[in-house]
């Protein structure tokens, strides 16, 4: 795969469908593939300090190739950038560069980017063109696709933000190579998420391919590619997440507690790790409940393990608040209705589904259970 060959991956949403590119070199392609979308446009950059110092330039090359000179917004890296705070100065900057709401938006970087920028977009002159440029793991094979934006709350995660798609989606796989490892391994929790909804085969393949995948070899853009299909296909069957766009949730219901039970620090818990705990977790529920087997649980935390994900509450650093208040983020999930629970629960490898009226009593007890405050936590 090449600057001149990448995969494209459409996103059937009618008259707002959208390509996702996947390829190497293709930064340097960016003024000339927006141009064409967009003729015209003038563009704002929202990046984090670490994209920046790594890959700004080369973007900032390839948008002027297509006669786009973009104003540069800079955000510090990390989760606590999803905040209002930021998100003000997000739409300040896009404002202060006076901006119409036909000009473009280009998020250049992660998922906390992409999520934020998008949100920046989506409220600016009541919504502006928005760009993906993912530069993480976990970016490219999930966040930068769907039109989910949003910031976290002290009481939740992602509680505020819009849905807006993206006009296109640029996913460079040369920039991964300037990932930290800590957080590819945190994106590959989200594309193995793929294969244990409802992609059993995507599921072993990865078991036994996995280390290509982080080698980056030719392997790496499939597995990319595989993802964006998967969640083009989910996206463009319920948009609005009304039905089994709910499914993308795996290990989100359990994760995404956690994340907020750490005040979203990422030196004890980032995202896709939070998400490794929420599936291994949300696996043993379902073995708890005798709706799948306990050896399907083994086998998603083997796998897990083996790449260097935690599984388990015990495995994030430092004191968790007790089972109860756990619970209280949960109660917060977006997925609640009239007050009930919905989790995202499973059969077995790939075979997820989505469970409404799940009882609180019985999540405590899980949470109990499987809190490392608790003899039982292994
Ligand atoms: N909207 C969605 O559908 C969706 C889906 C999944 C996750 N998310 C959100 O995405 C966020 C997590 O995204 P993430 O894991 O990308 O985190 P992130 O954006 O914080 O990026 C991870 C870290 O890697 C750095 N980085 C990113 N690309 C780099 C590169 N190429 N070279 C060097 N450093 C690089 C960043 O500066 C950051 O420090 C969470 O907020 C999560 O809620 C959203
Ligand atoms: O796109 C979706 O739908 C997802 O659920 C993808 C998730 O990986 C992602 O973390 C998403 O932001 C979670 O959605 P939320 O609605 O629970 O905030
Ligand atoms: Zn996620």
């Amino acid at each position: 795969m090449s600057a001149d060959q990448p995969v494209t991956v459409e996103v059937g949403l009618g008259d707002r469908a959208y390509d996702i590119l996947i390829g190497s070199g293709l930064l340097s392609r960016a003024g000339e593939e927006i141009s064409r979308r967009l003729p015209g446009t003038r563009a704002a950059v929202v990046t984090d300090e670490n994209v920046a110092a790594a890959h700004l330039d080369t973007l900032k090359a390839g948008l002027e190739k297509g006669g786009i000179q973009p104003t540069v917004i800079t955000m510090p890296p990390g989760e606590k950038t999803k905040s209002f705070a930021h998100l003000e100065e997000v739409v300040d900057g896009i404002l202060a560069a006076r901006l119409e709401r036909g000009d473009v938006v280009i998020a250049l970087g992660g998922g906390v980017i992409g999520d934020l920028t998008g949100f920046a977009a989506g409220i600016v002159r009541r919504g502006m063109n928005f760009v993906q440029v993912p530069t993480s793991l976990l970016a490219q094979v999930d966040s930068s696709v769907g039109g989910k934006t949003g910031i976290n709350s002290p009481r939740g995660k992602n509680l505020v933000g819009v849905f807006l798609q993206p006009k296109l989606v640029l996913a460079d796989t040369e920039v991964l190579d300037t990932l930290p490892i800590r957080e590819f391994r945190a994106g590959y929790a989200e594309l193995a998420k793929y294969g244990l909804i409802d992609r059993p085969e995507l599921f072993a393949w990865l078991e036994a391919n996995w280390q290509k995948v982080f080698a980056g070899g030719p392997e790496r853009a499939q597995a990319i590619a595989e993802a964006c299909r998967a969640k083009a296909d989910v996206v463009a069957r319920d948009e609005f997440e009304t039905g089994d766009r709910a499914l993308l949730n795996l290990g989100h219901t359990f994760g995404h507690a956690l994340e907020a039970a750490t005040q979203y620090d990422g030196a004890r818990l980032v995202h896709g790790e939070g998400v490794a705990i929420g599936m291994a977790l949300a696996h043993r529920f379902s073995s708890r409940l005798n709706l799948a087997s306990p050896d399907d649980a083994a086998r998603v935390e083997t796998h897990l393990r083996a790449v260097g994900l935690p599984c388990r509450m015990a495995d994030i650093p430092g004191e968790l608040p007790d089972a109860e208040a756990l619970l209280g983020f949960i109660t917060q999930d977006k997925k609640v209705s009239r007050g009930a629970l919905t989790f995202i629960l499973t059969r077995g490898i790939g075979q997820a589904f989505i469970a409404k009226d799940v009882p609180a009593s019985e999540v405590l007890s899980f949470l109990r259970e499987n809190h490392p405050a608790s003899r039982k936590a292994g």
